[in-house]
Formats: C-alpha cells, sequence, structure tokens
C-alpha cells in the first residue's frame, strides 16, 4: 500500500492534552471530538454564537461554553465545525484576529482551504483530521472503545510538528485506533465531496428513489418495494463493508449474482460513468464550491426546494410506517452519549 498509516502506537496523545483545544461548532462532528477529546482527558471549550441552539445541549453535556472568539482567543488549537459555509465568516470574525504564532487551526474537511476561503496567516499551523463516518457513528464507535478511521493532513506546517499534533488530535477522537491515513487538503476535499455526491448521497439516494418508484408505478405494494431497495441495502452493504463485493456476492443466491453480474452494468454504463468524470471535473476545477456558496449566499432556494422534495418522496412514509414495526431497529444512530 502506498499511503501512510498511523495506530495508537505512532501518536503521543500527551501532545494534545498540552493544548487547550477549541471546537467550533456543535454538530455531527463537533459534538463527537469535543465529547471524545474530552473523555480523553484533553482541556476543551466550545465555541457557538450567543443564539445558538446547540449551546444548550453542550452545557447539558458538561462542556463550558463561550463564543468563537473567546474560544479562539483562549485556545492554541482551533478546530473549525461549523457548517462549511459558514466557516470562512467565523474565521474572518472571530478566528483570524485570535491567532498568534505558536497556534494552530484544524478542520474536520478541507473545503475552505482547498478553495482558497480561508487564508490562514504564515506562523500557524494548519491541518486537518476528517473521520470517514458521521459524526454520530464517530462518537458511539469511541465510547464503544474503538474508532472510525480518519484523514489527516498537514496544509502548513510552522512549528514543524503539525502532523504529530494532529496524529496526537485524531488519537483522541479514536481515530488511530483504527487507522489514520496521511494524505492532502486536496485529495481529502475532492474525493470526499466526488464521493458524496456520486456514490454515497447523491447516487445511492436516486438509485434507492428510482427502484421504488419503477416497482410502485408497476402495481407492487409500497412496503415490498421499501424493503427490496432501502431496508435491505444495508445488509447488502454491511457484507461489502466485512469483505467486499466478493464477500456480497459469496453470500447472496446464484440467480442474485447471475442477476448483479449480467444486469449491474446496465444500471451503471458509460453514460453514468461520463456523467461522474463531469462531476469529479466540478469539483477540480472549483465550479461546484463556486455554484455551493452562491446557493448559501441566496438564502438556498434550491437546496430548500429539493430538500422539502425529498422529504415529500413516497419511500419515506413508506419507511416511517414501516420501520415502527420493527422492533430491532432500536438504536438510532443519531443518539449519543
Ligand atoms: N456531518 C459529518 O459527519 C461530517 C462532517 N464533516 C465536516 O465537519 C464540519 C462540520 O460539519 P457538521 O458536523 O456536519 O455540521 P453540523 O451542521 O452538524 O453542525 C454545525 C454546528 O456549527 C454551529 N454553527 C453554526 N453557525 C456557527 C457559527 N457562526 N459559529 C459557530 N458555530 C456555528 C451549529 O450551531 P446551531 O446548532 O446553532 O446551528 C452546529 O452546532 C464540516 O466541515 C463538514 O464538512 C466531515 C466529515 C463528516
Ligand atoms: C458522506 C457524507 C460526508 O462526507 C461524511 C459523513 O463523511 C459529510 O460531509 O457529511
Ligand atoms: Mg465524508
Ligand atoms: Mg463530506
Amino acid at each position: 500500500m502506498s499511503v501512510e498509516v498511523f495506530y495508537d502506537d505512532d501518536a503521543d496523545l500527551g501532545l494534545i492534552q498540552a493544548k487547550k483545544v477549541a471546537v467550533i461548532g456543535y454538530g455531527s462532528q463537533g459534538h463527537a471530538h469535543a465529547l471524545s477529546l474530552r473523555d480523553s482527558g484533553v482541556d476543551v471549550v466550545i465555541g457557538l454564537p450567543e443564539g445558538s441552539k446547540s449551546r444548550p445541549k453542550a452545557e447539558e453535556q458538561g462542556l463550558r461554553v463561550v463564543t468563537p472568539a473567546q474560544a479562539a482567543a483562549e485556545a492554541d488549537v482551533i478546530m473549525v465545525l461549523a457548517p462549511d459555509t459558514a466557516q470562512r465568516g467565523i474565521y474572518a470574525e472571530s478566528i483570524a484576529p485570535n491567532l498568534a504564532p505558536g497556534k494552530a487551526i484544524f478542520f474536520g474537511h478541507g473545503f475552505n482551504i482547498r478553495y482558497g476561503l480561508i487564508k490562514p496567516p504564515a506562523e500557524v499551523d494548519v491541518a486537518m483530521v476528517a473521520p470517514k463516518g458521521p459524526g454520530h457513528l464517530v462518537r458511539r464507535q469511541y465510547s464503544d472503545g474503538k474508532g472510525v478511521p480518519c484523514l489527516v493532513a498537514v496544509e502548513q506546517d510552522a512549528s514543524g510538528n503539525a502532523l504529530a499534533l494532529a496524529l496526537a488530535y485524531a488519537k483522541g477522537i479514536g481515530g488511530t485506533r483504527a487507522g489514520a491515513i496521511k494524505t492532502t487538503f486536496t485529495e481529502e476535499t475532492e474525493t470526499d465531496l466526488f464521493g458524496e455526491q456520486a456514490v454515497l448521497c447523491g447516487g445511492a439516494s436516486a438509485l434507492v428513489q428510482t427502484g421504488f418508484e419503477v416497482l410502485t408505478e408497476a402495481g407492487y405494494a409500497p412496503e415490498v418495494a421499501y424493503f427490496e431497495c432501502l431496508h435491505e441495502l444495508k445488509l447488502i452493504v454491511d457484507l461489502m463493508y466485512e469483505g467486499g463485493i466478493a464477500k456480497m456476492r459469496y453470500s447472496i443466491s446464484d440467480t442474485a449474482e447471475y442477476g448483479d453480474l449480467s444486469r449491474g452494468s446496465r444500471i451503471i454504463d458509460s453514460r453514468v460513468k461520463d456523467e461522474m468524470r463531469k462531476i469529479l471535473g466540478e469539483i477540480q476545477s472549483g465550479e461546484f464550491a463556486r455554484e455551493w456558496v452562491a446557493e448559501d449566499e441566496a438564502g438556498r432556494p434550491n437546496f430548500t426546494k429539493w430538500q422539502a422534495e425529498g422529504a415529500a418522496h413516497p419511500i419515506e412514509e413508506t419507511g416511517k410506517k414501516l420501520r415502527g414495526m420493527m422492533s430491532w431497529v432500536d438504536r438510532p444512530i443519531t443518539e449519543t452519549a
């Protein structure tokens, strides 16, 4: 393997325990990083605006909450875990005035650095610790004594110790239990955006919805269509996760495997591959980033419309009804402690 992977023994937790860490934002990633760092013996302060709805939650969970500016002023390491579109404004208003030589600014995703929306001064370390999974799973895995693999990257090494500090941070959230892979801000940003748009979120959601539509429009029961197109996807993906596509194909019937081998490439055909390449091009050129920043600045008209359309899709109503009957779906991933 050509990538460098670091585990617990390669990381010195003492490096991050010796620093004060400000976590800016307390959402999916923010709560996971802050609680796990605290449980790893790190001095953590949360930075949130006065009116933030995340404030009571962080305080109930025993964390000290101050404004982003105060947190940035107090801390040696500032981890920015606010929404990507909010980070540029938070940086200009609250972080930049509180940076000083010897401090470090960390990110959970490289978007703002990769697209030049944030340009930290040369005297500070700039690094990334990006878990390869949703924040609620990051916290749950840490609490269960495990970890979610993460990517680490250094954009600017003013101290000469930025990678060691990033690895210490990764250890504090359980990342080096599973493995921390060294990468760059560019590679993390472009692959993360591609993965979520073409495969994991955009691709998978469209595949599931379209399959459900084809079955129900042909007169099959929505409940049966839901099982075939959504529910069983987890069971199939669990097998892929455990042992790759080969293990999934080993476990399914010969009939399913023949259908997979003979029909799959008719669904994901060369037109789909060309479209994936186009999407990657928009990410690499910065076109997607410009579009998303403009959409956010305009008050997210398309985002809101598409979100509402997705929520109103008939598969959601069917799923809500069916999940209520499934006693084994009893611990939502978004429930963490
Ligand atoms: N979601 C995930 O699992 C993953 C996210 N990432 C990256 O992590 C970062 C955070 O994303 P995510 O956890 O999804 O974010 P969320 O949307 O879940 O949470 C954002 C948090 O930031 C707070 N916030 C909003 N505006 C400000 C502000 N002006 N100043 C300070 N805090 C603010 C929000 O508070 P309020 O509740 O008041 O809105 C909320 O607590 C992003 O860079 C993202 O790309 C990386 C890997 C996976
Ligand atoms: C797949 C979506 C993701 O990239 C993630 C959980 O890793 C995100 O930005 O939320
Ligand atoms: Mg991701
Ligand atoms: Mg992402």
